[in-house]
């Protein structure tokens, strides 16, 4: 029976890690959050792993806040690429297999096709660089990793573009979202699920397959169209007397929404390979926006 170590603890994926524990019993999992091991300080991760003797370890933390990141760069490099690189050592002396999850920002979005793993990359901002450095430590240190890309992660749990568009949904007669920067969502839920399944694949012995893998859903639209989906299917779940239903959802141009971080305009990530690879392919974003919504309960609708 592996056991999982999971750098992470009320984050959107962490949480959804312990949710979908239950499908696999044969997996015992245990969460180390910020009070245990704070990222900040490379120096606390080597004896958290030495406490817990993993057989892998998944690492769901990271510094994920994209405008702050610009200026607390420092921070954003510090959890993103020095802490990551501090796992991967220690965990390269151990020969214990590392699951780090990185993001669809290390890509600029001037490509026109699903990005595949070994494109060109070049992040436009600090959280990106700062991921990118993760990438990087990780594949200098350890060869036993698997560096999972994936993009626009949502869940009923922490911070993400469907909690903040409920709220504004509820709040406004209005929302108006960027029409103009395309990507994929994907449920915390969905990728916690391919995570799990992944442990098990890689904690056997004769694994080979470790390597840098694209894991989103499969369907590209943009924040705006995202957020007319969201806004369809929370009408449908909760019914007319929802805050929200009147809001009504506008397509703006980026240069409309000024952010501290620049956006790609385009970062699909093409999952063949962990599809060919693995056989993993992600529900499609109706059916994992609705299980949210679900999830997440009318009494929290306005929450
Ligand atoms: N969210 C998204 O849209 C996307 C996320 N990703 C990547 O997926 C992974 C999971 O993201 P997600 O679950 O959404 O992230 P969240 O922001 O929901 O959670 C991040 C977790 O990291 C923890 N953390 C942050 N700083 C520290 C620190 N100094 N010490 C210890 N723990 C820390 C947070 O702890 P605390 O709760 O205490 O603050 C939190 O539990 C990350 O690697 C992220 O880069 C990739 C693409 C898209
Ligand atoms: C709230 C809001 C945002 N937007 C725009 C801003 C931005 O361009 C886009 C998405 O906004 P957010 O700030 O929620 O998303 P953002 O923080 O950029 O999300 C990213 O997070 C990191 C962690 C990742 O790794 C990425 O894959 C991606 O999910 O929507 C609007 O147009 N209208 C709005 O009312
Ligand atoms: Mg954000």
């Amino acid at each position: 029976m592996p056991k999982i170590l999971v750098f992470g603890k009320n984050g959107q994926l962490a949480r959804c890690l312990a949710a979908s524990a239950h499908e696999f019993p044969d997996a015992q999992l245990v969460f180390v959050g910020r009070e245990e091991c704070d990222l900040e300080d490379a120096s606390q991760i080597e004896p958290v792993i030495d406490r817990l003797q993993p057989d892998i370890v998944v690492n769901a933390a990271a510094y994920t806040a994209v405008d702050l990141a610009e200026q607390h760069e420092d921070i954003a490099f510090k959890v993103n690429g020095d802490a990551v690189r501090a796992m991967a050592e220690a965990l390269a002396k151990r020969a214990i297999p590392l699951i780090h999850v990185s993001t669809d920002y290390v890509f600029d979005g001037k490509g026109t096709k699903p990005y595949r793993e070994e494109d060109k990359v070049s992040p436009l901002g600090v959280y990106g660089n700062s991921k990118l450095a993760g990438e990087v430590a990780v594949r200098e240190a350890h060869q036993k990793h698997l560096i999972l890309r994936t993009s626009w992660v949502y869940s009923q749990f922490g911070k993400n573009f469907v909690k903040t568009m409920f709220n504004l949904m509820a709040q406004r007669d209005e929302v108006r979202i960027v029409d103009d920067q395309t990507g994929c969502p994907t449920s915390a839920h969905d990728l916690a699920h391919a995570i799990l399944e992944l442990c098990g694949a890689a904690t056997s012995a004769e694994f080979d397959k470790f390597g840098t893998y694209h894991l989103t859903s499969d369907q590209e639209m943009t924040w705006f169209e995202f957020g007319k989906s969201i806004h369809k299917i929370a009408l449908q779940e909760w019914g007319e007397d929802w805050k929200g239903k009147d809001c009504v959802v506008l397509p703006i141009k980026s240069s409309e929404f000024p952010t501290a971080a620049k956006r790609p305009e385009y970062s699909v990530l093409s999952c063949r390979l962990i599809n060919d690879t693995f056989g993993i392919k992600l529900p499609n974003v109706e059916d994992s926006l609705t299980a949210v919504i679900r999830g997440r309960g009318k009494e929290n609708a306005d929450a």
